[in-house]
């Protein structure tokens, strides 16, 4: 393959008269345009050849194509690729090149047929898959639509409101329930694959099978007065879920003109509004993300030596709380062997308890079967000493937070369990080095801080020190990745990533009461930002415990840059902590449902008088705006210093631990990737300003300083960062 090029197609004529052309472009047959281009020339070719009565398509190495290639939309976006004429590939390729064609075409699908994938397989007249394949139009999840004409054929052949929920969810079908829908015709072996589908093709051209146009057909459609007010109702979903996201409803556009006005308007519609969402800011952010969760895994120095994971066969997990059992929850979910340590059996009882929880509440909705229950809690064992660990391979220490007790635990397992097994601790504040003190270990002392629930939340931050070996990352990468957590490797310090960029957003939202805002207002305007809820509510549900002990741990180590404010600790004083205790910034009632308390007046009045602050009158009427600006540039200003300090290795490894970790949206790109789409140079003379009112809370870090006065991107890589990784 030429370098310049990125992946081809190659046509193969048999002696029985069918062209099988075939998709190449590792790792997952995506559809460049140098591949998109190769296949209608091999179209062509195979059209006006007279040996040829039939086409069928397939992917290479047991893949059919896993779409687009999304890295086209980047080109486009950046100006490095003109975009092809409106319509080229769906309607003069995809419906006038291919499906219109005097010869038939088969798709052979294999392994994954996603977005234009499984649209080009749906412009051939009939699709033969294997029993694993996935099927599915996730482009909307991307900030794209289908836009090879899914919007027009699915409908066609699952009816409108199948096809309406694996657009607007994403979520692909298997094979066999591809089969009952009608998108796919036949399910056969591997093994059986090609010459079922050639067979087909060639009953096609004798007519012993119907040659079926997708696009054309209209059995599966309902009547128009239905179909309108399904796609009503579908619009308001959409507005309810996804606010701030345009392309959904523009897709639900696309859609809606090819029932009202037929296929061709359709497609032309498609492809109209396909061109136009590539430029949204949105999908600008949706792009940025898929590439960048990818790029968590890959660690200069340590996932380019070539090193293979090692085989993990058996964990020890310390602790059964809350994080330990979470934690033992989703390794035995991943058929991970665990044996969970406590101190006493009444622990032990009650952490083994937590996980039973855990599964049985899957066993409730439904998406864990009871025998699947009783199989992954056989896999996990309890103990009160630390003979079992003779033999296991990694420990995850999730006691609470107390130095001298980790050191003790870790000085423990240096004892008794093998020289090769990785000793993880899920610290989210204590130095790793300080744990390690008593032992000589330090190259296979790791940080593994996951997110509560440990089963739930998809973040995981691998924490290595100066001395942890690489190999131990590797094989904490690879852990993560079979309990399908997104891994951000991050340097030792005080809060790592997720934590230290969180806390600056609490406290300037203290602030802003303490002055005057209103709390109420705050977090209905960082809701509509896209955050899952406001730092109030999200404080309530953390219990606030958990707020002052986290809040020490920065006042101690970070105490020019804190804002202490007592309205939480006052709270505490009372009683109220937060949603445990049915009262805090909310009052909840039976469901657990917020609603505002006119008491918590008199705590902000209160703590007011305690820090000498004064009601500020511009601050009390600030727009929505301003309020998302006063909460996430001390944010920004924080991750500034992460990445600055060499915590982070890559800005986008932060936009990862922003959006995984905190909640930040998406389809904002994370935080640094909205920061330099706001521009660098206006958050540094609005924190610079700020700092000037108000103090040193806002004060814009060196790095912030530097690249704000330039107006140079937040993103752009540390040249010569203090590294500490
Ligand atoms: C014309 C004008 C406009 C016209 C208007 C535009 C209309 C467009 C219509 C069509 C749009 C689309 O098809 S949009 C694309 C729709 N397809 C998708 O969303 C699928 C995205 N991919 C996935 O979900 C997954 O990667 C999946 C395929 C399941 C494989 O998962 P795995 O865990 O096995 O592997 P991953 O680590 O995710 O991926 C392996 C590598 O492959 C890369 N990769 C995966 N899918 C890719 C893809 N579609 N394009 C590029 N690269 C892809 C990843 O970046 C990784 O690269 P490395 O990290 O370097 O190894």
């Amino acid at each position: 393959m030429d370098s310049r090029t990125k992946g081809k197609t190659v046509m193969e004529v048999g002696s029985d008269g069918v062209a099988v052309i075939t998709l190449i472009n590792p790792p997952v047959n995506s559809l460049s345009f140098d591949v998109l281009y190769n296949l209608k020339s091999n179209y062509e070719e195979a059209l006006s050849r007279n040996d040829v009565k039939a086409i069928v398509i397939t992917g290479a190495k047991g893949k059919f194509s896993g779409g687009f290639d999304i890295s086209g939309f980047g080109e486009i976006q950046k100006g490095t690729r003109k975009e092809p004429k409106v319509g080229y590939i769906s309607i003069d390729i995809l419906t006038d090149l291919l499906e219109a064609a005097r010869k038939p075409s088969v798709a052979a699908i294999d392994g994954l047929a996603l977005g234009g994938g499984l649209e080009l397989s749906m412009a051939c007249h009939a699709r033969i898959s294997t029993p694993g394949a996935q099927l599915g139009l996730p482009e909307l999840q991307l900030g794209v639509i289908p836009g090879f004409g899914g919007t027009q054929r699915l409908p066609r052949l699952v009816g409108l409101t199948k096809a309406l929920e694996m657009i607007l969810t994403s979520k692909p079908v298997r094979a066999e329930e591809g089969h009952s829908l009608g998108l796919i015709d036949a399910v056969v072996p591997s093994a059986e694959l090609l010459t079922t589908a050639r067979r087909w093709a060639l009953d096609i051209v004798e007519r012993r099978k119907p040659w079926i146009s997708s696009v054309l057909k209209t059995d599966k459609l309902p009547p128009l007065g239905e179909a309108r007010e399904i796609l009503k109702f579908a619009r308001g979903q959409t507005r309810k879920q996804a606010p701030n996201m345009k392309h959904p409803l523009m897709c639900l556009d696309a859609l809606e003109t090819g029932i009202v006005s037929g296929p061709r308007a359709g497609l032309e519609k498609e492809a109209e509004v396909g061109s136009q969402v590539i430029s949204l800011d949105t999908t600008k952010g949706l792009i940025h993300v898929f590439f960048s969760q990818r790029g968590t895994v890959k660690v200069p120095g340590v996932t380019d030596r070539g090193l293979i994971p090692r085989k993990i066969k058996k964990v020890a997990i310390i602790g059964g709380g809350l994080m330990g059992s979470g934690i033992a929850t989703a390794l035995i979910l991943s058929n991970y062997p665990v044996i969970l340590k406590e101190v006493n059996e009444k622990f032990l009882e009650a952490g083994i308890g937590r996980v039973k929880a855990n599964l049985q509440s899957r066993v409730r909705k439904g998406s864990m079967s009871k025998e699947k229950f009783e199989k992954t809690m056989s896999l996990l064992k309890g103990s009160l000493d630390y003979e079992s660990f003779r033999d296991v391979d990694m420990v995850i220490e999730a006691v609470i937070e107390n130095i001298s007790l980790k050191q003790q635990i870790f000085a423990d397992l240096e004892k008794y369990c093998p020289q090769h097994c990785i000793l993880a601790s899920n610290t989210s504040t204590i130095d790793l080095n300080k744990i390690g003190e008593r032992t000589k270990s330090q190259d296979r002392i790791v940080g593994a801080h996951f997110f509560s629930p440990a089963h739930v939340m998809p973040l995981l931050e691998i924490v290595r020190t100066n001395h942890t070996s690489a190999q131990v990352i590797v094989d904490l990468l690879d852990v993560g990745k079979k309990i399908k957590k997104t891994p951000v490797v991050v340097g030792n310090c005080t809060g790592f990533a997720v934590n230290r960029m969180f806390f600056p957003y609490t406290q300037a939202a203290m602030f802003l009461v303490e002055r005057g805002a209103d709390p109420y207002l705050i977090d209905s305007a960082v809701s509509k930002f896209g955050m899952p809820m406001g730092p109030f509510r999200l404080c309530d549900l953390v219990g606030f415990g958990v707020a002052i002990a986290t809040a020490t741990q920065f006042i101690e180590n970070f105490p020019e840059r804190t804002y202490k404010s007592m309205i939480i600790p006052l709270m505490q004083e009372d009683k109220r902590a937060g949603e445990a205790t049915r009262k805090g910034f909310y009052l909840y009632d039976d469901k657990r449902k917020a609603k505002p308390d006119p008491e918590l007046k008199k705590y902000i009045e209160k703590a007011r008088s305690m820090s000498g602050a004064n009601v500020d009158p511009k601050l009390v009427k600030l727009s929505e705006k301003e309020i998302i600006e006063m909460t996430f540039f001390p944010v920004v200003n924080e991750a500034c210093r992460v990445f600055a300090e060499g915590i982070a290795v890559k800005a986008a490894d932060l936009d990862i631990a922003a959006i995984f970790g905190m909640g930040f949206p998406p389809y904002r790109g994370g935080i640094m990737f909205w920061a330099d789409s706001i521009g660098s140079k206006y958050i540094y003379s609005r924190l610079d300003e700020w700092s000037k009112t108000y103090g040193d809370f806002f004060k814009p870090c060196a790095f912030l300083a530097e690249r704000g006065s330039k107006g140079a991107p937040l993103s752009a890589p540390v040249e010569q960062a203090r590294s500490r990784l």
